[in-house]
């Protein structure tokens, strides 16, 4: 049913009859059962817009299989459209630490992930992301240990993410960013965008400058959902 209902179209593609037809031609055909329902559980959220738009989800899922992704990290739960999907697609003996400091909102998604069959994969911590990846850090045997990490959370917070990341994440592995055009706003001067989403727009606009300077990475900015940067750790 969620299907029939147009979504959004996040980022500026040259229109939105566009972005539904990748979702109806592409996306919706190939996306598992669980995570419709996790889209259906959502629709009725406050917050429904949160959740990874499902044409990005479907590039991570190509991500964490060309790296054969087993310990990943997410930031940035929500109600666990982007976590589900990570799950599905990991191995049965995988792991995924997933932070966020709301446990209410990942809890209308948990039933479904149990559903799924895939719940043993995910240790849920409910805190501020920064202090659980410092402590991560304090133990030795977690540097490079993942392989993979996509950041959904306070956009304001991405460069500290990514440096820790960065210690966190293997050589070769990806550190994966949403939102990252954040709704084509980027891209307009401040004056035209709305005073609330400012803010934000600056913090991606400095993380994407810092990002494309960061040589220990390789990236691709891809206008998928709102805009994914992909970085894969080079040194
Ligand atoms: C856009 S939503 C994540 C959407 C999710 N990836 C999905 O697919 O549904 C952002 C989430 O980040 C969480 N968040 C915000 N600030 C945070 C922080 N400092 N540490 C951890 N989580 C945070 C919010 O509680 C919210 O659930
Ligand atoms: O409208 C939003 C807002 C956020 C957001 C802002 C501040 C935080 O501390 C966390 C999240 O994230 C969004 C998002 O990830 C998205 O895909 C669409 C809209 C928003």
């Amino acid at each position: 049913m969620a299907n029939r209902v147009p979504e959004p179209n996040p980022v500026v593609l040259q229109s939105d009859q566009l972005y539904q037809y990748i979702l109806e031609t592409s996306v919706y055909p190939r996306e598992s059962e669980h995570l419709k329902q996790i889209r259906d559980a959502t629709a009725t959220h406050p917050a429904a817009f949160f959740g990874t738009a499902p044409d990005a989800g479907q590039l991570m899922a190509m991500l964490l299989k060309l790296v054969n992704a087993k310990k990943t990290i997410e930031v940035g739960v929500f109600t666990g459209y982007s976590l589900l999907l990570t799950a599905l697609t990991i191995p049965d003996d995988g792991q995924i630490v997933a932070i966020d400091i709301n446990r209410e909102a990942y809890e209308i998604g948990l039933p479904i992930i149990q559903k799924a069959g895939v719940e043993h994969k995910i240790d849920f911590i409910q805190s501020p992301a920064l202090p659980v990846l410092d402590k991560l850090l304090e133990d030795k045997d977690n540097e490079g240990a993942f392989d993979f990490a996509f950041v959904d959370a306070d956009k304001g917070n991405y460069l500290n993410y990514h440096e820790r990341l960065m210690k966190l994440v293997k050589v070769g592995g990806l550190l994966v960013y949403d939102n990252t055009l954040w709704g084509g706003t980027v891209a307009k001067p401040e004056e035209s965008v709305p005073v609330y989403k400012r803010q934000w727009r600056k913090a991606t606009i400095e993380f994407s400058k810092s990002i494309t300077a960061d040589h220990r990475v390789e990236i691709s900015h891809v206008p998928s959902g709102d805009g994914v940067i992909i970085c894969r750790r080079i040194c």
